[in-house]
């Protein structure tokens, strides 16, 4: 797991081997402690030099290994003992140096990384914090201000950036390891102690606590409620204050604390949750390792409003030519400036060349007979999507894929008018497009596996986390959302205000609360839907609208703030009050408070005291018990596909792993009984009866989140 070479010079070389990212697993810390206990012992070298296998460096410690029992040496030793050496180690960093990999190189006495190399300390992200020494260490080298921006976010730094920061000695277009070498020799015999980061005095300067409390401030605003950036601040406050094995201490006590937290718990299950949705499995067998995508070069947008832009930016960045199609003149001239605009600021901000070259704008769908790929994109409407999609089979090649973004339309009703229902799949992206980072991918019940292979494989491309849904209204993700909002509003109606429910959610972690996001996306937008639906008609009494509608609880006031004109931040007046039309700052608004008093008096109800508890028991469990009739459907194919879709497409808070691992930690059997109780006091509202799966996974014993999808096979094979 660590490859010992004897080279002709006086140099030994000690490969890291684990791939795919030599993660720093116990049997690749035990052969670095062997191979360097070797190169000690040996007269004839007098420098190491540190690489990885296959031109990585090293992804860091094996996340895999944090939820066992640690076994072998532990790093933070390993590393020291490299450091207080009495012969020369360098590091050579080629692909990735992360977290302790990172820190490995900075215990080594000199750094010289390839130009493409990306360095950084992501363990915040996991939950924790460098804690084999990089909190006390690169603050050693970088002063305080820079280490605190790359350990409290995780960045990761170009070789370029980490010369500029002193991280490396050296940058090489070259191999890595050649320059180390080389380097090592032009150095041995120089005297050791000054390139030892440990025995560096702290880093003060008269402005650390203000530096600190910037520092604390930005991370408490930007990660509501996450303990690992706020002990990144204390534990590099300590690198500027204390002696290095004082700091040392205090990233242990820290680290202990942090190690434990259902936090990490539940940041180290996002980070494997996140690369599992990748591996696609549909109901019928077929999986992400046994279908082949083919490939896409060229791919047609058709509409380009807001969505179509996105889309046709985001197909463009990863290098795919695009035809953006609008149906008349007027419609394509304002598309086509926005689509430019954004793509030049962006190769601008980037400096990168234009990409413009790759985009062509087009009036007639004869145009896109040549594309591998259609995504339409217009207007959220049936019929309309159902002429597009008959139109654009008169002039697509056969093989051509068409696929929909649609945020819950039907995508077999939509693939039934074509000559290729098997060629059909739905893309469900977020607004904006070409900055949120969640595809939905949505199988119909003829979409060939190659289908849903092509279309996870673009999504990739174009940078995207795709999780392969099923064909449901709403799908995953605006399924489960229907339940949240329509808990939120039923809380208003029993006696909170919007900034109480918004507060509690925002205390939660979420950076919105759904007061605020709904004024951010429109509240027409909503009102659209229900009317084509028919849940708001002609038969509806416009003042004294009915709360039962299609045999359930029906909450109008959305409704009845539309018939205002209050839209959101658009007319500058939704659930909250902005200062003008598009303005952002949302301010509580008086007449609402007035207007909630109204309705409650005219339909005799008595406002209760709703408690955070409640606000958060009831949205974010009506999300876990409609998550789990989700996995009873197999529309997901695991409670990690539902979490990701949240996390990556909602704005649930990491810190706390999604709806169904959030159900888990808080313990399932909790969460029957609260869903009971609520189903008990609220009848009316069938969707808070508890599900089948969770009463099941109840009576089993509440088995641990990993071991769901068994049981959920366990429950079809019995249906
Ligand atoms: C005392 C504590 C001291 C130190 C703490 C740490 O070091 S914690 C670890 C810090 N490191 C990280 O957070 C890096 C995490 N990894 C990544 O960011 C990316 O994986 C990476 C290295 C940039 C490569 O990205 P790429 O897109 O090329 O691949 P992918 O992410 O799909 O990963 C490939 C497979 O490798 C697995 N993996 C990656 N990193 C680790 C790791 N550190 N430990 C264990 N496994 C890791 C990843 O899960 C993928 O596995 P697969 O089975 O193929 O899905």
């Amino acid at each position: 797991m660590a490859r010992y070479t004897r080279l002709t010079e006086p140099i030994a070389l000690i490969t890291l081997n684990n791939p795919p990212v030599n993660a720093l697993s116990s049997a690749v810390r035990s052969g670095i402690v062997d191979s360097v206990s070797q190169a000690l012992k040996d007269d004839q070298v007098k420098a190491v030099v540190f690489c990885g296998e296959n031109r990585m460096f090293s992804g860091g410690a094996d996340i895999k290994e944090f939820s066992g029992s640690m076994s072998g040496p532990p790093l933070v030793r390993m590393i020291h003992s490299i450091e207080a050496s009495e012969k020369l180690m360098v590091a050579a960093i080629e692909g990735v140096a992360l977290g302790g990999g990172l820190e490995l190189a900075l215990g080594c006495h000199y750094r010289v990384a390839n130009t493409k190399a990306r360095l950084g300390l992501p363990e915040v992200t996991l939950g924790f914090l460098p804690g084999a020494g990089g909190t006390q260490r690169l603050p050693r080298l970088t002063g305080i201000t820079a280490a605190l921006e790359l350990i409290t976010t995780g960045r990761q730094i170009s070789a370029q950036e980490a010369l500029q920061l002193g991280i490396v000695d050296q940058v090489t277009e070259g191999n890595a390891v050649q320059a180390a070498m080389e380097l090592a020799l032009s150095v041995i015999g120089q005297p050791l102690n000054p390139r030892r980061l440990s025995l560096r005095p702290p880093v003060w300067s008269a402005d650390v606590d203000s530096v600190c409390e910037v520092a604390l401030a930005r991370v408490k605003q930007h990660s509501r409620g996450a303990m690992a950036p706020v002990a990144c601040v204390q534990a590099v406050r300590a690198a500027a204050m204390l002696p290095y094995s004082k700091g040392m201490e205090k990233e242990r006590q820290l680290m202990d604390t942090l190690f434990r937290s259902s936090q990490a718990r539940a940041l180290q299950y996002a980070f494997f949750a996140q690369r599992n949705a990748g591996k696609w499995s549909l109901p019928n067998g077929a999986r992400w390792n046994n279908t082949k995508a083919r490939d896409v070069q060229r791919v047609g947008v058709i509409g380009l409003g807001t969505m179509g832009r996105g889309i046709a930016v985001s197909l463009v960045k990863a290098g795919l030519s695009v035809v953006a199609l609008e149906s008349d003149a007027k419609q394509l001239e304002s598309g086509k400036k926005a689509v430019t605009a954004m793509l030049q600021r962006d190769a601008q901000r980037r400096g990168v060349g234009s990409p413009l070259h790759l985009l062509t704008f087009a009036l007639s769908f004869h145009q896109l007979k040549d594309v591998d790929l259609v995504i339409e994109a217009v207007f959220e409407d049936m019929n309309l999507k159902k002429r597009v999609f008959s139109d654009l089979c008169k002039v697509l090649r056969a093989g051509t894929l068409i696929c929909t973004n649609t945020s819950g339309l039907n995508v077999d009703e939509l693939a039934k008018v074509t000559d290729r229902q098997h060629l059909v799949v739905g893309m469900h992206f977020f607004a904006p497009a070409h900055v949120m980072k969640l595809l939905e991918v949505v199988y119909g019940s003829r979409s060939s596996p190659e289908a849903v292979a092509v279309a996870m494989a673009l999504g990739k491309r174009i940078q995207k986390v795709c999780v392969a849904v099923g064909n449901c209204p709403g799908f995953v993700g605006n399924r489960m959302l229907k339940l949240y909002m329509d808990q939120s509003l039923y809380l208003l109606e029993e006696g909170a205000t919007p900034e109480q429910v918004d507060q509690a959610l925002e205390e939660f972690g979420f950076a919105m609360g759904i007061f605020k996001v709904a004024d951010l996306s429109g509240l027409d937008v909503g009102w659209r839907v229900r009317k084509a639906s028919g849940l708001i008609g002609p038969d509806i009494d416009p003042v004294n609208p009915s709360r039962w509608r299609l045999g359930q609880r029906y909450c109008p006031l959305p409704d009845m703030l539309c018939q205002q004109g209050r839209f959101g931040q658009k007319t500058g007046r939704g659930w909250y009050l902005y200062n003008s039309p598009g303005s952002k700052e949302a301010k509580p608004d008086p007449e609402i408070l007035n207007f909630l008093e109204d309705y409650r008096l005219k339909y005799g109800i008595t406002p209760q005291r709703i408690s955070s508890q409640e606000v958060i028991e009831r949205c974010a469990f009506s999300l876990a018990n409609e998550g789990f009739r989700i996995l009873e459907d197999g529309i997901a194919a695991g409670p990690e596909d539902i979490d990701v879709i949240y996390l990556f497409g909602y704005g649930w808070p990491r810190h706390r792993g999604g709806p169904m691992f959030y159900a888990s930690q808080v313990g399932l059997s909790v969460v029957l009984e609260k869903m009971e109780h609520y189903h008990r006091i609220h009848p009316d509202v069938p969707s808070l009866e508890p599900s089948r799966l969770l009463r099941r996974l109840v009576a089993e014993g509440s088995p641990p989140i990993q071991q769901w999808r068994n049981h959920i096979k366990n429950l079809h094979s019995q249906l």
